[in-house]
Parts: C-alpha cells; structure tokens; sequence
C-alpha cells in the first residue's frame, strides 16, 4: 500500500510512477490516489495523450469504468503550460508521450508539485516502452503492479498481443491484448 507523504513547509515536489502490464489496475490507483488528493482540498490536474481515446475524451477511464477528469494533450511541454499553481500533476498512459516527459516531470517537481505518472513498463514484446524507463529512473517512488494470467492464473506481467506482430502501437483491449505470466506469453496460439 502507498502511504503518500503530505505536501507542506518549503512544498518540495516529487515523482511517484505507477508501472505494470495492462490490466495490471494502474489507472485504478493513479483515480485512487488522485480521489484521496481530492479529498484532502488539494487541486490537481490529469493529463492523457490525446492518442488515447479509449472509453471516452476526456477522462481517464479504468477497465472497470472507474473514471475521472483529465485533459488529452499531444505534447508533453503543454502540461507546464497547463499545470500551473496545482499541488498535484497526474498523468496516465505516460508510455505514448514525447521524449521530454521526464525533464516535464523534473520541472514540476522542482516547482513543488507532486507529480502521479502511470505507464506500461513493457510492450507486447516485452521491451521497456517510451520514456517509461527514464521515468522510472528518477522516480522518487515506484509501484509496479501485476494483472492475472488469463492462462494459468498466475501473476501476470506481459501484455501479450493476439497479433503478435506489427508496429508497438496498437490501441486495443481485450480483443488484442491479454495479460500472461513470462512462461504462458511463450505459448505460440
Ligand atoms: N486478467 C486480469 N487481471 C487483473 N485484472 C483484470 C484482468 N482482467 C480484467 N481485469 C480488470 O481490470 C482492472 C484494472 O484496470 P485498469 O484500467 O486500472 O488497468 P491498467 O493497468 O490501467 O490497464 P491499461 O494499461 O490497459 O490502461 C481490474 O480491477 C480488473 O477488474
Ligand atoms: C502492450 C501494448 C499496449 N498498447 C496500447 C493498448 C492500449 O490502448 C494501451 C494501454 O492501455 O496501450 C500498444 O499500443 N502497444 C503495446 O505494445
Ligand atoms: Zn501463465
């Protein structure tokens, strides 16, 4: 469980990531703990990259409907620009955005912020994807959660494609994407 420091005194920021496969719930916790900042007064700002439309436009939407607000943008510098006088920055599908992601994230959290970023760790061939590992390098905190495999039962931690091959982007759910154990996602089917 995440026991989230508070923001106060000299406010300094930091970087928290949330990492994992698909339905692994990082959308669930980045909509957990951007509720309990809700809660506690704090304003807060979500972004998405504006490829993402899956569910809906302008939220970010869990696989089990839990949903929030959230700005689509196309790049990554917009957030600075968008972000300001907030105590807390959340950002999901953090995977699909530009390589400036990680200096955004450094500048918000030099500015005071808290800063909420969840990501596929790996794509469909199990290679780091994006900028998620530089994320994941000056992350103050880290959390990586895992799904079921949908084979064996299992701790999951691959997104295997159905469609085993193509370019790494392919915005999809259930109908191309399934969660595996490393030994199951050998199986050729
Ligand atoms: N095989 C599975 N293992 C775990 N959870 C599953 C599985 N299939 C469906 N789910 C559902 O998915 C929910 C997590 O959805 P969530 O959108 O938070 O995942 P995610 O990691 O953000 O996925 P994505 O990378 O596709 O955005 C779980 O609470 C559960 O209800
Ligand atoms: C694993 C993987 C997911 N995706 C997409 C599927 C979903 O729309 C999104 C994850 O929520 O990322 C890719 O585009 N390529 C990949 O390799
Ligand atoms: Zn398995």
């Amino acid at each position: 469980m995440f026991i989230e420091p508070i923001l106060k005194g000299d406010r300094r920021g930091w970087i928290e990531v949330i990492c994992g496969s698909m339905f692994s719930g990082k959308t669930e916790e980045l909509i957990r703990r951007l509720k309990r900042v809700e809660i506690a007064h704090l304003k807060a700002e979500i972004f998405k990259p504006s490829i993402d439309t899956r569910y809906d436009d302008q939220k970010i939407v869990s696989h089990d409907e839990n949903r929030i607000h959230s700005t689509p943008i196309d790049n990554s510098q917009t957030i600075l620009l968008l972000a300001q006088n907030v105590d807390v920055v959340g950002i999901d599908e953090a995977q699909f955005f530009d390589d400036q992601i990680p200096t955004v994230c450094e500048q918000l959290a030099l500015k005071g912020m808290r800063v909420i970023v969840a990501g596929l760790d790996m794509d469909y061939q199990g290679k780091p994807f994006g900028q998620m590992p530089n994320l994941l390098a000056i992350a103050d905190y880290i959390t990586k959660l895992h799904a079921i495999c949908v084979v064996c039962g299992n701790i999951a931690n691959v997104s295997y494609r159905k469609i085993n091959t193509g370019p790494r982007v392919l915005l999809g759910e259930k109908n191309i994407y399934e969660p595996r154990c490393r030994i199951c996602a050998q199986l050729k089917d």
